[in-house]
């Protein structure tokens, strides 16, 4: 017997047909998602999307990324070299989010060393219903202002990815050691969630979609791959071939 009210939500994992059916979405209407990320993983992150039928636009200049934003089905902040310009660019990108009512994925990269970074953390999670994904170092060092933030969906990567908003709670399990050893794989994911984010309107749905999707193709170009740079190859090979029978035969029935 207990008096504790605390609510226990347990994470549950995506059929194969709810993953499918948000790819076929975005196969489908094509979204365009403005990124405003890193000089590193651009180029990778711009590869992914069009792999996963999205189309990436990757405008970055303070003065046009407003413009660049309101016709975009999802908008991606990432803060991995964050410079002077780009700093300026991201009150303009959260206020066509905010009234256009825009979903936003912001990546908060090594938010855990500086204070700059930690600053612009504050700003974005003061929009509303913001998704953020980072991995288990950057999103412990957000504890706080994430569990102050309004209605904000939490997505922890690794070897299992944790994605927890009020709505719902999943675990994803799929994925191979070698997606850490290639710069920009965890920038691209956050992504191809804003893709999935601009067709289904339940963040976590869209996140554990997106996540479930991406570990697979891990999967599988790790099985086809010599090494981390044929691996990064095959990862986008195995992006844009991921179809439902895929999907059905890696997740298995009931997972
Ligand atoms: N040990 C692991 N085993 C399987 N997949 C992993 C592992 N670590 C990370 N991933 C996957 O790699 C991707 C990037 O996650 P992560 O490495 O946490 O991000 P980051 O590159 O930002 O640190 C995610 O899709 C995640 O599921
Ligand atoms: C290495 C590096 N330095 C600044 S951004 C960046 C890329 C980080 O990419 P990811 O977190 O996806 O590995
Ligand atoms: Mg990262």
């Amino acid at each position: 017997m207990t008096s504790d009210t605390t609510e226990i939500t347990l994470a549950r994992t995506l059929q194969p047909q709810e993953v499918a059916s948000v790819l076929a979405r975005v196969t489908e209407i094509r979204p365009r998602v403005q990124c405003l990320t890193n000089t590193v993983a651009q180029n990778l992150t711009a590869n992914m999307l069009l792999a996963f039928g999205a189309i990436p636009s990757m405008a970055i200049h303070v003065d046009e990324v407003a413009a660049m934003a309101e016709g975009a089905g999802a908008i991606l902040i990432n803060i991995g070299t964050i410079n002077a310009e780009s700093e300026l660019a991201i009150p303009k990108l959260l206020e066509v989010a905010r009234d256009h009512r825009k979903p936003v994925v912001f990546d908060p990269v090594f938010v855990e060393l500086s204070p700059l970074r930690r600053h612009i953390a504050g700003q974005v999670l003061r929009l509303p219903d913001t998704l953020v994904r980072g991995n288990a170092t950057e999103m412990a060092a957000l504890s706080f202002d994430l569990a102050a933030a309004k209605g904000v969906t939490r997505v922890t990567t690794g070897k299992v990815d944790r994605i927890e908003s009020g709505q719902a709670s999943f675990a994803v399990a799929h994925g191979h050691p070698l997606m850490t050893r290639v710069t920009g794989i965890g920038c691209a994911a956050g992504a191809l969630i804003a893709a999935c984010c601009a067709v289904e309107a339940n963040k976590a749905v869209a996140a554990a979609a997106a996540l479930t999707a991406y570990g697979i193709a891990g999967e599988i170009a790790a099985e086809r791959c010599r090494g981390p740079g044929s691996f990064e190859v095959e990862l986008i090979d195995a992006v844009a071939a991921m179809d439902a029978a895929t999907l059905a035969a890696r997740m298995g029935s009931g997972r």
